[in-house]
């Protein structure tokens, strides 16, 4: 079954968090459920971008002409990746060729293949993004997945943003946990400027983090990949 297809890049290194710093390559699929004010990948839904559809063996074959033997994890992203069926079947040719497979989604969506994802990142969106959370939606997906590597990732701009992961972290204390750093200009090429301020949004997370009582065992991450390369596309 076809996949829309935007992008695949690396290898390079996952910039966000409970894998950060391990080697991957990147599917980025085309098409998104929601639409979140500071997306950072809007050219997938927004109608500025163009997909491929493409077969999973294609997709495979791609990753290793790309990447040649020098990977053995790739990170399905988007957009939402939870949209198209067809990714069962690259998750499989993955595995057969020995890579592990990360995901990130929203958990907006089910798809059965998720239970065979290595690494699965579940990223809720705080008020900031404008998008609304349903929660029994994701208390499917967190009962699916009590025996997979899953984590939960909160992009967080304001206090609002950090009292929603507050609360999340409550409804859900035994799921490993992670903050981010929200990137507010996704548009510039200014990366001194970029990475100066996203430290100074590192610093304030880490602020409201130290603080918190309900946020003991959550880590705080900035994206990595914005600071070295800033906001360049497929890295
Ligand atoms: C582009 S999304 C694609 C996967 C899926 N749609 C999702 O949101 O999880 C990948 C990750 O980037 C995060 N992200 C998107 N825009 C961001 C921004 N401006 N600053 C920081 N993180 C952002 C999302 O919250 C998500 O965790
Ligand atoms: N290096 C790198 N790490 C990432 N982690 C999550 C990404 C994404 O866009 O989903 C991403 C990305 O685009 N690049
Ligand atoms: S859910 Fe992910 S891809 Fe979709 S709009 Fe939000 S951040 Fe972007
Ligand atoms: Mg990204």
């Amino acid at each position: 079954m076809r996949i829309p297809v935007m992008e695949i890049f690396g290898p390079t290194i996952q910039g966000e968090g409970m894998v950060m710093g391990q080697k991957t390559m990147f599917v980025r699929t085309a098409g998104c459920d929601y639409s979140c004010s500071w997306c950072d990948s809007k050219f997938t839904w927004d109608g500025t971008g163009t997909s491929t559809s493409k077969q999973p063996e294609d997709i495979i074959e791609e990753l290793i002409r790309i990447g040649g033997k020098a990977f053995s994890h790739v990170t399905i992203s988007g957009g939402n990746p939870a949209l198209h069926k067809g990714i069962a079947e690259l998750v499989d040719l993955c595995h057969q060729q020995g890579w592990k497979v990360a995901v990130e989604t929203q958990a907006s969506i089910w798809q059965d293949w998720l239970a065979a994802i290595d690494d699965i990142t579940l990223s809720p969106k705080p008020p900031s993004s404008g998008m609304s959370t349903d929660f029994a939606k994701l208390d499917f997906f967190i009962d699916k997945l009590q025996n997979a590597n899953v984590s939960l990732k909160v992009v967080v701009f304001d206090q609002d943003d950090f009292a929603y992961a507050e609360n999340l972290h409550q409804r859900y204390p035994a799921v490993p946990f992670f903050l981010q750093t929200g990137n507010e200009d996704t548009a510039t090429t200014d990366d001194t400027q970029l990475v100066a301020d996203l430290l100074q949004r590192y610093e304030q997370l880490i602020d409201y983090h130290v603080r918190s009582s309900v946020m003991n065992d959550v880590k705080v991450l900035p994206q990595l990949h914005t600071l070295v390369w800033g906001n360049k596309r497929g890295v």
